[in-house]
């Protein structure tokens, strides 16, 4: 899978190469030349066209597309009219990040396709139109920019597909594991499953039960489960693996040894002895399993029970969509310990670790039930404030900060010391890439340290 991409992108840049080398240079000008007025109105016409789809609207509001997106889709559209071979590298560059930002929003890929369309379209139209040109090279310019056009898109496709897919994937398991609200609880269902299916099988096989009558362990309740969630729900594929071929194996020694009649007594107790040492080993892979699932898994981070990383694009895709589609805002902050390696060297490592959770403690009080809070980093945080603007936020953030400086760690009895963070803060703009949103409280953030730490800086537009 891995080497199918490159070798994609590179028969997209051949065949774009072939195209603009066998594109002759009247028919390149005709496209250079469009004016600055018919870019506009094509990507005009292209914007109306999509606020149309209830859908569309989602990824595109109004005040964003006259600040922005019509900017840079303009410039999008000269490129790829005007790709010549020294700067199709750049160009095919380009359009592999835009497919991953789109992968990243949630964008449908048939909403890019109808874009093309509609763009190709009116761009036909307009050329069609050109009465001083020849048929002929109407005819050119017309295959040309439709050919760039396409080759855009499916270079676009092939960067969303791999993004895409994982984004559904992390967005799976977190639904999964907000239907399994309680891990642990499902761990004892299920090793109690496992066992109860071999209980009942050892006495089947005591009382001489008919074959028939015997439920595989692939087909008991706990393989059901297997097959249908739990495999959905862990991440590693070789303990997956590990577990399916242990309940291949005793199904065969089922169908197999157990089959054609009830074997002699002495062999009949080797069987289950088998039988069991596989079922125990099965029964430890899947208490493991779960155990990971437990500790890291289930989007929480071990030490400060926050929520990790992992689930930040899976809530920030929902929390625009809810803030786009309510009108209310939000607000994203980043957090950064100061000096925290300080705090390592000179009180140890685990007063650090026990620092950490004790500021993971302050945020968690310091915010709604409907707010979130997730490890960002080592010692970094980032809080996502739900239906808060930034004033709202700041005030928030002020009052985090102060609260934090003014709390005593305590080392031991004769020692303790005081911590400090730093934040940079942003309101939620309305554009769908949250990865934006935070690379500007990011900034924000690196601001409050430059400035002496200790600080919330917000963005302002
Ligand atoms: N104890 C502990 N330390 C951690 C953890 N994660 C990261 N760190 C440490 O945090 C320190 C961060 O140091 P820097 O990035 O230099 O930043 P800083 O010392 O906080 O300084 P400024 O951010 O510039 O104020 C590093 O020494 C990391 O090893 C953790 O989970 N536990």
């Amino acid at each position: 899978m891995k080497n199918i991409q490159p070798l994609n992108y590179d028969i997209i840049k051949n065949e774009w190469q072939l195209l603009i080398d066998n594109t002759n240079n009247a028919t390149h000008q005709i496209l250079i030349s469009l004016s600055d007025e018919e870019i506009k109105q094509l990507v005009n016409a292209y914007y109306q066209y999509m606020l149309l789809d209830e859908q569309a609207k989602l990824f595109l509001n109004t005040a964003q597309v006259e600040e922005r997106l019509s900017l840079s889709m303009g410039k999008w559209l000269r490129k790829v009219l005007g790709s010549s071979r020294e700067d199709l590298s750049e160009l095919i560059t380009h359009q592999r990040e835009v497919g991953q930002v789109h992968a990243r929003i949630g964008l449908p890929i048939d909403l890019v396709a109808r874009g093309a369309r509609k763009l190709k379209h009116d761009l036909f139209q307009l050329l069609l139109n050109k009465q001083h040109i020849s048929a002929e090279e109407i005819n050119d310019a017309v295959f040309f920019s439709g050919m760039a056009i396409d080759a855009a898109i499916e270079v676009m496709t092939i960067a969303y597909t791999p993004s895409h897919q994982k984004m559904m994937h992390d967005q799976e398991h977190f639904r999964l594991l907000t239907v399994y609200d309680d891990v642990s609880v499902e761990r004892e269902r299920q090793v109690g499953a496992l066992k109860n299916w071999e209980n009942q099988f050892i006495y089947n096989i005591a009382t001489e039960l008919p074959f028939e009558e015997r439920v595989l362990l692939g087909d008991s309740e706990f393989g059901l489960w297997f097959s249908h969630k739990g495999q959905h729900i862990f991440r590693q594929p070789e303990l997956i693996k590990k577990i399916e071929l242990l309940m291949q194996k005793i199904d065969r020694l089922i169908t197999t040894e157990f089959a054609a009649q009830t074997p002699e007594p002495l062999h009949r107790i080797q069987l289950l002895r088998l039988l069991r040492q596989d079922v125990e080993q099965l029964s430890m892979i899947l208490s493991s399993i779960f155990e990971d699932l437990v500790k890291s898994e289930n989007g929480k981070d071990p030490m400060t029970k926050l929520l990790t990383r992992r689930f930040i694009p899976t809530i920030m895709r929902r929390e625009i969509a809810l803030s786009v589609s309510s009108g209310k805002p939000f607000t994203v902050a980043l957090l950064d310990v100061d000096h925290f390696k300080k705090i390592n060297d000179n009180y140890g490592h685990s007063v650090g670790d026990n620092t950490l959770k004790s500021i993971a403690v302050w945020l968690h009080e310091h915010t709604r039930s409907s707010d979130y809070v997730f490890r960002y980093g080592g010692e970094e945080f980032m809080m996502l404030l739900v239906e808060t603007n930034l004033s709202q936020g700041e005030i928030l953030m002020e009052r985090l900060r102060n609260f934090i400086s003014s709390q005593l760690i305590e080392v031991d009895v004769n020692t303790s010391f005081q911590v400090t963070i730093s934040a940079g803060l942003v309101e939620f703009d309305n554009h769908p890439d949250y990865q934006r949103l935070i690379n500007k409280a990011d900034k924000m953030l690196y601001e409050a340290k430059h400035n002496g730490r200790n600080r919330v800086v917000s963005y302002f537009i």
